[in-house]
């Protein structure tokens, strides 16, 4: 297993108006993927703007135990001699993941279309997350699970199918990276793999797939389904990326902003998505003040900039349909929900259940230790709004799940009394850049390590 680095508590305190102009750091779904499309590819692909997290990382690090030359150029620079998909090499080590859940999963997918074998690890929050729903296509695709943990769970080793068979297949469960997995093992099937959504997930996969060259059709399927279709063996050419900055961190500044009284930021180049603008829309919904201005274009995404300001919100009902688009931001809209007036009804959160944590139970303890009525219904979490969050709480349990810590953090900047957090080390994993950027935007947040 790999190892965490030490816990490091972290505290924030009721801050004045945040002011400023700043970009988040690159898309983390996009970074992974431009690493692994450039291994997939022969030449060279340039990217800038690269996420450098850890979770990101762990991905260059497999990249280049499979063979591609991955290198760090500058700030964000990173180029990729990639050996195509059919010149991937066993690796001599296990994988160790850390916490990423994507860069295991999507290298899953690469590693089952291959006549190869690789063992994937990672840390404690990555053992205990489900793998089946990976496993099971990657099987009928030809892909056999030497070994692994109880209930599929990593450390596990995978060997690639000798012939990968093109497949069709419907996922149970509304998920980018099951189907990126199956896409990816399809690159080296004869024929067409098809991957059947009944709600359609983040489309980066299939967006990236055609830059890199391959053939990918995309149908609609019933009201919020699709239908994408990959013709297998195509020869995948090294291009250039620009990684947009991601609306997953942005949400963090952007929740500040809104519940801190006076402020006013913007927030540059944010990628909008459709397939990633939920949040936008709840909150729109909700009665923030946001503003998309400059909107363009920036590595095939269209991108804007958000200029957010201090809001009174209000409670709304957030349907289940919606959350395959914001499903990573529930944390940070459970904390806009606690300083709304009235009830958040937030619909359908199964999926919750199996991040990095259990993000409904965490969501909930910590709302529950702030002062903040919630309550769990099935699949749903509803948050009593009381305009006003009091703090001063127990240190926030965050299980080794960054966006726990983040989202807490942000809570205190508006609470009454401090909110403290039991670790804010993991929240490396998507962005590190986290503290500084508050800070540099007026937010009074602690961490231990650098005070
Ligand atoms: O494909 C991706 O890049 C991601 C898909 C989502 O996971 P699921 O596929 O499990 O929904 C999301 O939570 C994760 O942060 C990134
Ligand atoms: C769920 C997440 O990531 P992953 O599945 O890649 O660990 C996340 O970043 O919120």
């Amino acid at each position: 297993m790999s190892s965490h680095p030490a816990p490091e508590p972290a505290k924030s305190t009721r801050s004045a108006g945040l002011s400023g102009r700043v970009r988040v750091a690159g898309d983390k779904s996009i970074s992974h993927r431009s690493l692994i499309f450039g291994l997939l590819s022969v030449g060279e692909t340039l990217i800038g703007g690269l996420l450098e997290g850890e979770d990101v990382l762990a991905t260059a690090r497999a990249c280049r135990a499979l063979g591609a030359d991955v290198e760090r150029l500058g700030e964000g620079r990173w180029r990729v001699r990639g050996v195509g998909v059919g010149g991937l090499r066993t690796p001599s080590e296990p994988l160790d993941f850390g916490n990423a859940g994507t860069g295991s999963r999507l290298m899953m997918g690469v590693v089952a279309g291959a006549p190869i074998q690789a063992t994937f690890d990672g840390d404690a929050s990555l053992r205990s997350r489900p793998m089946r729903r990976i496993l099971d296509p990657l099987e009928k695709m030809g892909a056999t699970v030497v070994s692994c943990a109880e209930g599929g769970r990593l450390p596990l080793t995978l060997k690639g199918a000798d012939r990968p068979l093109p497949i069709e297949y419907e996922s149970p469960v509304p998920s980018a990276q099951v189907k990126s997995a199956v896409l990816l093992a399809g690159l080296g099937a004869p024929g067409v793999t098809t991957v059947i959504e009944r709600e359609a997930t983040r489309d980066h996969t299939e967006r990236m797939l055609r830059g890199f060259g391959a053939e990918v059709s995309v149908e609609r399927h019933g009201e919020h389904g699709r239908i994408i279709r990959l013709a297998g063996q195509p020869e995948l050419k090294a291009t250039a990326i620009s990684v947009p900055a991601d609306p997953s961190s942005a949400a963090f500044p952007l929740v500040a902003a809104l519940i801190v009284e006076g402020s006013e930021i913007t927030l540059e180049g944010v990628m909008t998505n459709p397939l990633r603008t939920g949040l936008l829309i709840t909150l729109t919904e909700m009665g923030a003040d946001v503003t998309l201005a400059n909107i363009r274009e920036d590595g095939g995404e269209e991108v804007c900039d958000l200029v957010v300001r201090g809001s009174r919100l209000k409670g709304v009902d957030v349907p289940a349909e919606r959350a395959p688009t914001m499903i990573d931001e529930y944390p940070i809209l459970a904390v806009a929900a606690a300083f709304a007036e009235g009830e958040t009804r937030m619909r359908g959160l199964s999926e919750l259940r199996v991040k990095e944590s259990d993000r409904l139970a965490a969501v909930h303890a910590g709302l529950a230790a702030n002062g903040v009525e919630s309550r769990i219904e099935g699949d749903d979490l509803i948050v009593a709004g009381k305009g006003r969050v009091a703090g001063g709480g127990e240190p926030v349990e965050t299980h080794l799940d960054h966006r726990i810590a983040m989202s807490f953090l942000i809570m205190g900047l508006a609470a009454e009394r401090e909110v403290t957090v039991d670790d804010g080390a993991m929240i490396a994993t998507s962005f590190p850049t986290f503290a500084p950027l508050m800070r540099g935007l007026g937010a009074e947040i602690e961490m231990e390590a650098s005070k």
